[in-house]
């Protein structure tokens, strides 16, 4: 199935809207449009398009594939859904009773299209090879405790977790993260990607909806609170994780966390996730996303105001000759005075002026993970020694 921005359908559209009007965000609120948009979704199967005979039998799965539940429904004779936890562009997430054991779990229903159904299969495969590889959840990956098929969707069950950190940010009017806050988040999550990598895995989608607090309180504010006092956090969604041998898609992440090298087609590695993962933190210390932009052009346009120039051997190589112009990136007039690089974008060495040590080592470990030269950028084994963390590699 080819991920390109160009296959869109137009149900791929609307539904896309309909994810924006949903999103309540401050500065942009695409950002789930590049995410969709980046799946072709498969037509609905015969009988989900046609409406007289679903008409006449009770609805087992909304338009967009999803299933149809409600609260108190039993699946597997097991899981009772209490609550939704939240939705993504491959299904929905809802909190279950696992009556088998009396225990709060998640459970990913995954849409009933075969695609969706793919990437399920592929998602319980390396969640099961991170159970394996890490059998005393040493690492920040979200736990898998079974899956199973209901009415033709596969679900997944997880251990259950928190808010997601940008549900957090927006619950808490997008005020930033404490650089202390952070430092801690960052630290984790840096080591439970660094042992994927190690494993020769590739999250490629990490952003802030897919680093969750562990913390599971259902009264929100409690769980905010509970969320600030141990900021203990997990990874969740490895449907886009990609083995080292494993046939590597062209275009990978959801659009603002997108590296360079994916946008100019030159091929990606494990170092993509160090990209995003800039990005991340970067977003963590704004209240806002870094690159706020839905557009190629205009995101590389906004990537040179933050970073400085691409470099030129990087433009010769990229087969996207619509991007350069004499060796530099060909930034179109409209795109280089667009009031959203104005207005969000401020190099990086303006942050560095900043008489705080511990900002100024925040930047400096974030100027080596947005290199845009993947042979520079820097891995996360190598950040998990920058000074940045060196108090919490003391604690030890
Ligand atoms: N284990 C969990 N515990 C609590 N909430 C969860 C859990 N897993 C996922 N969620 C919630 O559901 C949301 C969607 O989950 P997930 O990212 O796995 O779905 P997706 O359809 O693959 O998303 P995407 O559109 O990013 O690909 C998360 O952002 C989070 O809010």
């Amino acid at each position: 199935m080819g991920k390109n921005d160009e296959a869109v359908s137009q149900k791929d559209i609307k539904k896309s809207r309909s994810f924006k009007q949903r999103l309540q965000y401050p500065t942009l609120d695409i950002r789930k449009l590049d995410k969709d948009a980046s799946f072709c979704v498969e037509s609905a199967s015969s009988d989900d398009n046609d409406l007289t005979a679903a008409d006449k039998r009770p609805r087992e799965n909304d338009d967009d594939g999803n299933l149809d539940y409600h609260i108190g429904l039993v699946m597997e004779d097991r899981y009772e859904i209490v609550s939704t936890l939240g939705e993504g562009a491959f299904g929905r997430v809802v909190e279950c009773i696992d009556r088998h054991r009396d225990l709060c779990v998640a459970v990913k229903i995954v849409k009933k299209f075969e695609s969706y159904c793919k990437v399920a299969r592929s998602e319980i495969a390396v969640l099961e090879e991170i159970n394996s590889l890490d059998d005393d959840n040493r690492f920040a990956c979200v736990r898998m405790l079974g899956w199973f098929r209901h009415r033709a969707h596969t679900c997944i069950v997880l251990e259950l977790l928190g808010s997601s950190t940008f549900e957090f940010l927006r619950q808490n009017n997008f005020v930033p993260f404490s650089v202390e806050q952070i430092r801690h988040i960052a630290f984790q999550i840096f080591k439970a990607v660094s042992f994927l990598h190690r494993n020769k895995l590739t999250h490629t989608d990490l952003k802030p909806e897919n680093i969750l607090f562990v913390s599971g309180d259902s009264d929100s504010n409690q769980q905010m609170h509970k969320a600030l006092r141990c900021l203990d956090v997990k990874i969740v969604d490895f449907g886009n994780a990609t083995f080292d041998h494993q046939h590597h898609e062209t275009l990978v992440s959801t659009r603002h966390y997108r590296a360079p090298e994916v946008i100019l087609d030159l091929g990606w590695n494990q170092s993509c996730d160090v990209w995003s993962l800039g990005c991340v933190l970067m977003e963590y210390y704004l209240g806002r996303t870094l690159f706020p932009s839905h557009d190629c052009g205009e995101h590389l346009a906004m990537m040179q105001k933050v970073l400085g120039p691409i470099p030129p051997h990087l433009l010769k190589q990229t087969g996207k000759k619509h991007f350069v112009k004499n060796e530099h990136l060909n930034v179109d007039k409209a795109n280089s005075s667009d009031d959203a690089i104005q207005k969000f974008c401020q190099p990086l060495r303006q942050y560095m002026r900043t008489d705080s040590d511990e900002e100024k080592q925040l930047f400096d470990l974030l100027g080596c993970m947005l290199d845009y030269d993947v042979s520079r950028r820097i891995t996360l084994e190598e950040a998990l020694w920058h000074p940045f963390f060196c108090t919490l590699r003391a604690q030890q």
